[in-house]
C-alpha cells in the first residue's frame, strides 16, 4: 500500500513546504494584480470601497472553495487594500475559547483577523466567534464551575476574513453573521495561463504562450497547482535545454513527473485504468478497486476520485463506480461496447 495524501503529490492542491517558501513571493499584492474570479473581485471591490468611503471596517467576509484558489491571497488583499494590519490563525490552531479570546483582544481597530479552515474550530471558540462578530465585545469566563464569572470585554471594530472549503459545512449562525460571502471556482485555462506567465516573469524564467498554455492545461484549475508545475518545469528547461520553457519543454519535463496532457497522476491513471481493464467500466465496488491498485479505500475515495468525477471521467454510482465514454478515450482504450458494435459491424460487412 502507498498511503499516498494529497499533499505528497504533485497536482495536491494543499500546501507543501516547497511552496509555503515560495508563495509569500508569488502572491498578487492587490485586487488588480489578482487573475481570474471577476465576480468575486468586482463584489469585493464594492465591499471595500464602500466601506474605505464611509471610512468604516470592512464588514466580515466568508470565502469559500477548494485548497490553492487564492483564498489567503484575498484575504491579505483585503488587509492591503484597506491599509490594514492582518492577523493570520486557523480554526484547528483555536482549541479553547481562551485561544481566540487572547487573539480577539489584542486586534487593532481596523485590523483584519484571517481565520482559515473556520469550519474546524471548537463549539465553545465557535460561540465566542459570534459575539464577537456581532457586537465586537467577548465574554471572558474566569474561575470554573458555579463559582465561574463572565466577564464582558469590549473588542475594537475588525474584520474577519473566514476561508473554509465548503460553506456548507459552517453553521447557519456563524454564515448568516458575515456580509459577504464569496465563493472560488476552479480556474478558466486561460486564468491559468496568466498566472503561469506572471510568476514566470517573477521568477525570471523565459516562458512562451505555447508552453504557458501546456503547463495550465495540466494544473487541475488551481493557480497553486499551475505555480508548482512551472518550477518543475523550470528545472527541466534548467538541466536539459537552454533554460526557456516551450511546449514541447513543458510537455516533456511533465511527462517525467508523470502529470499528464489533462493533469491526471500515476495515481488517477492507475485507477482509470484498473477500472477500464479489470472491470470492463465498472460498475465496481469502491472496495475492489481500491484492492486492484493497491491503495487505501479513503486514497482513492478522497484523493483520486474527486478529481476523476470533476472532470467527467468517472461517476460514483449507488451500484459502484463506472467509467464515462471520456474515459476510454483519455486512456486510448475503446470500450466493450464499442468493440462489440466494432465485431458485429466487421461481420455484416462481410
Ligand atoms: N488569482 C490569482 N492570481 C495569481 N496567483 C494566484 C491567484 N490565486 C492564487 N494564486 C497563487 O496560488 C498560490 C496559492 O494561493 P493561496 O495560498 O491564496 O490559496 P488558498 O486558497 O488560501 O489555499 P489553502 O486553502 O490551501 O490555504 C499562491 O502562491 C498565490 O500566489
Amino acid at each position: 500500500m502507498h498511503g499516498e495524501s494529497d499533499d505528497s503529490r504533485l497536482v495536491g492542491a494543499v500546501a507543501d513546504r516547497e511552496d509555503d517558501a515560495v508563495e509569500a513571493a508569488l502572491r498578487p499584492k492587490s485586487l488588480a494584480e489578482f487573475i481570474g474570479q471577476h465576480r468575486v473581485r468586482e463584489q469585493l471591490d464594492l465591499v471595500l470601497k464602500a466601506a474605505r468611503q464611509r471610512e468604516a471596517t470592512a464588514d466580515h467576509i466568508l470565502l469559500s472553495g477548494a485548497p490553492g484558489l487564492g483564498k489567503t491571497t484575498l484575504a491579505m488583499i483585503v488587509a492591503s487594500e484597506m491599509a490594514a494590519p492582518i492577523r493570520i490563525t486557523s480554526g484547528p490552531a483555536i482549541q479553547h475559547a481562551g485561544d481566540l479570546a487572547a487573539i480577539l483582544s489584542s486586534l487593532q481597530e481596523g485590523e483584519v483577523l484571517f481565520l482559515d479552515e473556520i469550519h474546524r474550530m471548537s463549539r465553545p471558540a465557535e460561540e465566542m466567534l459570534y459575539m464577537a462578530m456581532e457586537d465586537f465585545r467577548v465574554d471572558v469566563i474566569v474561575g470554573k464551575g458555579p463559582g465561574a464569572t463572565a466577564i464582558p470585554l469590549e473588542l475594537p471594530p475588525f474584520t474577519l476574513v473566514g476561508a473554509t472549503t465548503r460553506a456548507g459545512l459552517l453553521p447557519p449562525p456563524l454564515r448568516d453573521r458575515f456580509g459577504f460571502t464569496a465563493h472560488m471556482d476552479f480556474y478558466e485555462s486561460g486564468d491559468l495561463e496568466q498566472v503561469v506567465h506572471r510568476s514566470a516573469g517573477l521568477l525570471d524564467v523565459a516562458v512562451d504562450p505555447a508552453g504557458a498554455a501546456e503547463i495550465a492545461g495540466r494544473s487541475r484549475g488551481t493557480p497553486r497547482i499551475a505555480n508548482r508545475l512551472l518550477r518543475r518545469v523550470r528545472d527541466y528547461a534548467q538541466v536539459r535545454a537552454d533554460g526557456a520553457v516551450t511546449s514541447d519543454i513543458a510537455a516533456k519535463a511533465l511527462d517525467v513527473y508523470e502529470v499528464d496532457a489533462r493533469g491526471l497522476d500515476r495515481l488517477d491513471r492507475a485507477v482509470l485504468s484498473a477500472l477500464l481493464k479489470l472491470f470492463g467500466g465498472g460498475p465496481v465496488g469502491l472496495g475492489t478497486l481500491s484492492v486492484a491498485v493497491g491503495e487505501e479505500r479513503e486514497t482513492v475515495e478522497e484523493v483520486a476520485e474527486p478529481f476523476l468525477v470533476r472532470e467527467g471521467l468517472l461517476a460514483r454510482t449507488p451500484r459502484g463506480r463506472i467509467a464515462t465514454p471520456a474515459a476510454w478515450t483519455h486512456l486510448g482504450l475503446v470500450p466493450p461496447q464499442a468493440q462489440a458494435n466494432g465485431v458485429q459491424q466487421a461481420m455484416f460487412d462481410e
